[in-house]
């Protein structure tokens, strides 16, 4: 492939070189460098990209895409200057992979929750209707059945498209993906053709990143203002935000409620631990998942089938066959009959959410047990509302360590701490040692009582000081409930 190849539709300032020559691949990392790759300088959070455009070029690099020329320019070596590098690197990575997005039909959820919950189920949904379909997602990301494990929500724009390209190959029709905050800020998503857009719902989160929360609002906003006019946009239009996503989209505009007038209404009719009884389109469909925030996300996936052409029968009768996601709401009963909820409630409205779902369907008789922490290296204000939200809707409230990152996990907790009174503490037990808070819960509990355990989810490691090792909330619940025996 020669350069020239890649600057379709690329803002240009200036080029100083040749744009006939060979390229390899590209990337962002100078790390990564191989000879006659493209070396995009990207204005990091932490580092500017541009102090290694001397080491891209001693490890082979043929060409560099930046925001500011270097004073010294290398002989033989083509410079594209342009204004924004993270923005055009996305439409340099669409050229590179032969623009995949456009010959699939790719759907994007956003919002604060219920993305993975979202994307996952359409991901098996559409699998059940028999077609071949792509997930990007926290979880993981899906080729058709070959699963490949991922860092990011939503991982930068060459990973997106490599994955979207190897899709195409694959034969795979539909795609769907989540679309983060942190993704849409730093153009992860920038040249993406998408079929139709997802709002969940906003809430608390990110508040480390975005500035302030009509900033976080706007970053949701800005995705729904670049839909093509093909697509459709479809939003909870019971979240107050959810109407002002779709303010200023050329895209064709859908809702979905719960409470207000919409395109796409539900009413849950019965609710227990085993699953849901919905009425969706004047049927009565029983789904799996549980929590009046679990029939918000099956209408969406229900309105998302219904925008893409699947027929209401076959879409209600697959929708009731649907199996709830790794890590959301998974739980098991011991054979001394304490239930474990294992759940990724990492924000406050989540866990509150989740508390919520299970004070109406207890009996109330039971002592419900509530573990967290909050990450660290991460929005700090989320941490006293956690607590708070914890002791209020538990009777006893365990507080611990979630991937600490580099910060000290008891300082954490403290933060925590501020956010419940001096009677409160009273229910309070602060464990710093996941494991050996998870032990004590177990430990607690009797015969009929509830141990949710918040934060982590599907995640299969704690992040300490950088390191990640092993750990798995539902394996180390499951083990000390039946050691106990
Ligand atoms: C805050 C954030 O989002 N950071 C992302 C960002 O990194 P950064 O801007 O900090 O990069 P940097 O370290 O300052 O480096 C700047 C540039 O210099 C380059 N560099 C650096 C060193 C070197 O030797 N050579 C070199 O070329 C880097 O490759 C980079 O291009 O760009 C990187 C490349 O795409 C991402 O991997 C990185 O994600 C970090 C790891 C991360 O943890 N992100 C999380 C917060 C995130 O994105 N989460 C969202 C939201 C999840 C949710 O909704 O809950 C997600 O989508 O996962
Ligand atoms: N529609 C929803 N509204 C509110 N809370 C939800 C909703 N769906 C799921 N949740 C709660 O949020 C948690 C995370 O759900 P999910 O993983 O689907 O969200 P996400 O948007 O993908 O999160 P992330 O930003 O980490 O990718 C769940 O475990 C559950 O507690
Ligand atoms: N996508 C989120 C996940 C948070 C999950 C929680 N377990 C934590 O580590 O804080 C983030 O990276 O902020
Ligand atoms: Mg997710």
């Amino acid at each position: 492939m020669q350069l020239k190849e890649l600057l379709y539709k690329v803002e240009i300032e200036t080029v100083v070189g040749d744009t006939s020559v060979a390229i390899n691949k590209l990337t962002f990392d100078s790390r990564t460098i191989e000879t006659e790759d493209v070396f995009i300088a990207i204005v990091g959070d932490k580092i500017d990209g541009h102090k290694f455009i001397e080491a891209a070029i001693n490890k082979g690099a043929i060409a560099i895409v930046c925001q500011e020329l270097p004073t010294i320019q290398v002989e033989g070596i083509t410079y594209i200057l342009v204004k924004d590098t993270a923005k055009e690197l996305a439409i340099l990575a669409a050229n590179y992979y032969k623009n995949p997005s456009e010959e699939l039909k790719l759907v994007g959820i956003t919002g604060t929750n219920g993305k993975t919950t979202i994307s996952s189920l359409l991901y098996q949904l559409f699998t059940k209707l028999g077609y071949k379909v792509g997930l990007i997602s926290t979880v993981n990301i899906k080729v058709g059945d070959e699963i490949y494990a991922t860092k990011l929500t939503t991982p930068d724009a060459i990973t997106i498209n490599k994955y979207l390209s190897k899709m195409l190959e694959a034969g795979v029709e539909f795609c769907f993906m989540e679309v983060s905050s942190h993704g849409i800020a730093q153009f992860r998503t920038n040249g993406l053709h998408f079929t139709g857009g997802v709002f969940t719902n906003l809430s608390h989160d990110h508040l480390d990143y975005h500035p302030t929360f009509s900033a976080y609002r706007d970053v949701k906003k800005s995705f729904f203002d670049q839909l093509p006019k093909t697509a459709f946009a479809l939003t909870n239009i019971d979240d107050k935000n959810g109407s002002l996503m779709l303010q200023n989209t050329k895209a064709k505009t859908y809702t979905y409620a719960l409470k207000n007038n919409a395109n796409y209404k539900a009413k849950i009719i019965e609710s227990s631990f085993g699953g849901t009884l919905l009425r969706i389109a004047d049927q009565e469909v029983w789904v799996k998942l549980i929590g009046s925030f679990n029939a918000y996300n099956m209408l969406a996936i229900y309105a998302v089938a219904e925008l893409l052409g699947v027929e209401k029968l076959e879409n209600l009768k697959y929708i009731s066959t649907l199996t709830p996601v790794d890590g959301r709401f998974e739980y098991f009963i011991s054979s001394n009959k304490i239930t474990a909820i294992v759940d990724y409630a990492h924000t406050p409205d989540a866990l509150e959410n989740v508390l919520n779902t299970i004070n109406d369907i207890r009996t109330k008789n039971e002592t419900l047990f509530t573990l967290v922490g909050c990450g660290g290296d991460r929005d700090t204000t989320k941490r006293p509302l956690m607590a708070k939200i914890a002791v209020e809707n538990s009777t006893k409230v365990i507080l611990t360590s979630d991937n600490p990152r580099t910060e000290n996990p008891d300082k954490i907790i403290d933060d925590m701490l501020t956010g419940i009174t001096p009677t409160e503490e009273q229910k309070t037990l602060c464990i710093t040692n996941r494991k050996q808070a998870i032990k004590t819960a177990a430990s607690m509990a009797k015969e009929g009582d509830i141990i949710l355990i918040a934060g982590k989810g599907h995640e299969t490691y704690q992040e300490i000081n950088g390191e990640r090792s092993y750990f798995n909330d539902m394996d180390y619940i499951k083990e000390f409930l039946e050691l106990n025996q």
